[in-house]
């Protein structure tokens, strides 16, 4: 057997689909110097227990796209490296037998289009014809796609491995990692307890082994093994490998032509966690016991939905761990606590199915330091250090397991570990009828019912229970006042001599202000990309506060760390917990802060974009003048063991000036009204401030530049390719929620990023990239240029590059 050696560019932890690929991948790019270790042999954790399928549709846009690569690649390397594959493209249909998962279904088909994927949508009578072992008597429609297929997940892995070998990867079987060394922040390598290795970069695959490495250097990958079953029926009448892969969203069920056989198995609610008191150190091509009542239920289901295996015979009943997150997303990229630690694990089962894209884009980010195109949703900085909580995981991953074939809808609440991070108010909104959502461990007012009520969602793809106290809330705003807690910002302070400079680097904006101004910027990467969107307060010559999304906190604190040099005289603090934030908006919010405060609030005393320390009841809070909704308002940022006092104070003082108590639902209207930008969706680490329409907040001129200036600079000599565009539906009726495509005549122009209905304007809104048709430079935006489609049905939609509500800023600035 060779020898280890003693460096490498880049070490792999895991040996199955995934490390295989990155390996694959690396060399690819020209990169050799790969080692990858498993700790028994190749695939004999999960990976070699795949059910097979290499389905391409998943419910976001860039699952999708790494899912439609691995088809793709999976078609050719059996002949590229002349190891059988196993694939097959038999096609699959998905089925609903209810109208809310029809529209699902045909929400992703216009989904597809965006990105060239053939998706039909079919009738029952189709499905029969497509695969006529099924019963579609309670069938209403579904998907097809002809490009998908299955796959031997083994053979998958080994044609990986053996082309990652070809292109100079060492792979070493037997080898256990048993510490991943660093120095300080930066990685520097592993030990196995065969020898260690020196490394630049440490790629984390290990599977439902990841949580305990990363954990064991500081990194959050929160994920935990649950059972997965399956059935192999032998016997089956008038199967053939010409049928599709079929999955029965609504019965948790999906089936699978085996050499043979029939595979039927499912994603059931209520899963059974696995290995909650650890993995056996003998672990390798495991099968676990699982329990044969747990999945008969949905056994009776598959038989009715498959008459033929009423007269089949089981040939294996199978049960083996598969990895959950807490959100059904993989964790990828780089970490944002170690340099050089990379995650690549928590497939959620749909491991094979998105290796190949998985691979692809890992390598591209090894090797350029950021992700290749957008990949926040399932970016590993996501993850909050909470959540490798194992309590939380445990409970969390009975509901993710399941949620893999729940119906997808808007607003969607997850159900389990739930209370995990409350704001010092939260009894009190209880109180005021609160409905929460949960936000990165955050309970969050959503909605408000009556006072003293519990109320609670009722989903669908339309309006949905809570649409007219939606409506009513964004009133209040636009009207009266709205009072929202928005605790879960982050909020840090950087503090000492250099702060200034430090920040004023990593700015677009400049933040060389006087003290108590409030500066919106963005911070940039190298390409220009937007990679935070926040506020700067300059307290003092030396000290600034950072306040930025409560879904960022770990990425942000993490970039603003990294971007201040060693040598500097900047102290960085993460001071979330310390405050707690209520914001008072609308045109009535002076008069209401006013008859409580001594301070001058009037509009010479207290600017736009200013902030000032007040006396608010009995306490002393930051109050900053700025707004998320487009009006006049107050974010208030209070110390955590006032906020219920300065609350009480607000409130009672509110009935006089019309307040209401409004939640992230109308925040999220309002601000789509506006055509407020929101990280994660309408701006990304892919668009530039200047397509996103935020050039007022670069200054190009400041001294010392700042990260992607010249970026912007060539962007801005050649021109735009594409715009941030908001779009109205001029019918009041159909809802937009996100990546419905954006019609222009006969093409698509972009998608949109994220949608919500607008209440004040009267039908949905969204924001959206446009291009233009010849690839070139973006020419004018006329009002009636697009159509959005929903669901298969195309709407006309005004379009804007001005924000539709109070374009001229009156409002803000009363
Ligand atoms: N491992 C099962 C994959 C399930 C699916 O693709 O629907």
């Amino acid at each position: 057997m060779a020898e280890l050696p003693k460096k490498a560019k880049v070490v792999i932890i895991g040996g199955g689909v995934i490390g295989c690929s990155i390996a694959y991948h690396l060399t690819k790019i020209g990169w050799d110097d790969v080692v990858l270790l498993e700790r028994k042999q190749l695939t004999s954790g999960t990976t070699w227990h795949a059910a097979g399928l290499v389905g391409q549709l998943r419910p976001s846009i860039n699952m999708t796209k790494l899912a439609k690569y691995t088809g793709e690649l999976y078609r050719g390397l059996e002949a590229e490296t002349g190891q059988a594959t196993g694939y097959r493209q038999c096609g699959s249909i998905s089925m609903a037998t209810n109208a809310e998962r029809f529209e699902e279904l045909k929400r992703s088909a216009s989904m597809a289009k965006v990105f060239d994927l053939p998706v039909h949508v079919v009738t029952p009578q189709e499905i029969k014809e497509l695969a006529h072992i099924v019963n579609v008597d309670d069938v209403v429609g579904g998907i097809h796609i002809p490009s998908d297929g299955y796959a031997n997940a083994v053979d998958i892995t080994q044609a990986l491995a053996k082309g990652a070998r070809t292109g100079g990867a060492k792979i070493f079987e037997n080898t256990k990692v048993t510490r991943i060394r660093h120095n300080g922040d930066r990685i520097t390598g592993v030990d196995t307890d065969d020898g260690s290795i020196d490394a630049d970069y440490v790629v984390i695959c290990g599977g439902m082994w990841t949580r305990d490495l990363a954990a064991s250097v500081g990194v959050a990958a929160p994920l935990h093994a649950c059972e997965h079953y399956y059935v192999l029926f032998e016997g089956v009448e008038g199967i053939d490998n010409t049928l599709p892969v079929l999955r029965d969203y609504d019965y948790c069920g999906y089936y699978k032509y085996d050499a043979g056989k029939l595979l039927v198995g499912a994603f059931e609610p209520n899963a059974r966690p696995w290995g909650m008191d650890g993995i056996s150190e003998d672990f390798c091509f495991d099968e676990i016991a699982g329990s044969f009542e747990h999945f008969e239920p949905l056994l009776i289901d598959a038989m009715r939905r498959v008459p033929a295996l009423e007269k089949a015979g089981i040939q294996k009943f199978f049960c083996g761990p598969e990895s959950f997150t807490p959100d059904v997303r993989y964790h990828l990229g780089e970490s944002a606590e170690l340099k050089g630690c990379f995650v690549a694990a928590g497939l959620n089962s749909i491991g094979l199915q998105s290796a190949g894209g998985v691979g692809k884009v890992m390598a591209d980010w090894i090797r350029d330091g950021i992700p290749p195109a957008d990949l926040w949703t399932v970016d590993i900085r996501r993850n909050m250090p909470f959540q490798i909580n194992r309590k939380y995981l445990r409970e969390r991953v009975t509901e993710s397991l399941g949620l893999l074939y729940a119906t997808h809808y808007p607003f969607k609440q997850y159900e389990t570990a739930r209370g995990v991070r409350k704001s010092a108010l939260h009894d009190r909104l209880v109180a005021q009828g609160a409905c929460f959502g949960e936000a990165f461990g955050w309970e969050r007012a959503n909605w408000y019912g009556e006072p003293g009520s519990t109320p609670a969602y009722e989903y669908s793809y339309g309006r949905q229970n809570w649409f007219e106290a939606n409506a009513a809330e964004c009133k209040a705003v636009r009207e009266a006042v709205g009072l929202f807690d928005q605790s879960s910002f982050a909020k840090f302070r950087l503090e000492g001599r250099d702060a200034m400079a430090v920040l004023n680097r990593v700015c677009a904006n400049d933040v060389d202000v006087a003290p108590g101004k409030l500066v919106y910027t963005q911070w940039l990467n190298d390409k220009g990309g937007i990679e935070a969107d926040l506020t700067v307060t300059r307290l003092s010559e030396t000290a600034y506060l950072i306040v930025t999304g409560a879904e960022t906190e770990v990425k942000d604190f993490n970039w603003l760390k990294r971007h201040t040099p060693d040598d500097a005289h900047a102290v960085l603090t993460n001071v979330s917990s310390g405050m707690g934030v209520i914001s008072i908006m609308g045109p009535n919010s002076r008069a209401l802060l006013q008859s409580i405060s001594p301070n001058d609030l009037s509009h010479e005393a207290f600017p736009f974009a200013t902030s000032q320390e007040i006396e608010l009841g009995y306490a002393i809070v930051r109050a900053s003048r700025i707004t998320y909704v487009g009006e006049l308002g107050w974010e208030l940022y209070i110390p955590t063991e006032f906020m219920a006092g300065v609350y009480d104070a607000i409130v009672a003082a509110g009935a006089a000036f019309g307040l209401k108590h409004c939640g992230y639902h109308a925040l999220n209207a309002l601000r789509m009204e506006k055509a407020y930008r929101h990280w994660g969706h309408d701006i990304t680490d892919e668009d530039t401030p200047l397509e996103a329409g935020l050039g007022f907040a670069v200054k190009m001129d400041k001294a010392g530049g700042f990260i992607g200036r010249e970026a912007l600079a060539a962007q801005k000599e050649a021109g735009l390719k594409q715009r941030l565009v908001q779009f109205l539906v001029k019918s009041p009726e159909p809802m937009l929620y996100h990546n419905e495509p954006i019609w222009q005549g006969d093409r698509i122009a972009g998608y949109i990023r994220s949608g919500m209905y607008a209440h004040t304007l009267g039908g949905a809104c969204g924001l959206g990239y446009v291009d233009a048709a010849d690839g070139g430079v973006v020419g004018p935006i006329g009002a009636d240029d697009y159509e959005i489609e929903i669901a298969g049905v195309r709407y006309p939609v005004t379009a804007s590059l001005k924000p539709f509500y109070d374009p001229t800023n009156a409002r803000i600035k009363i």
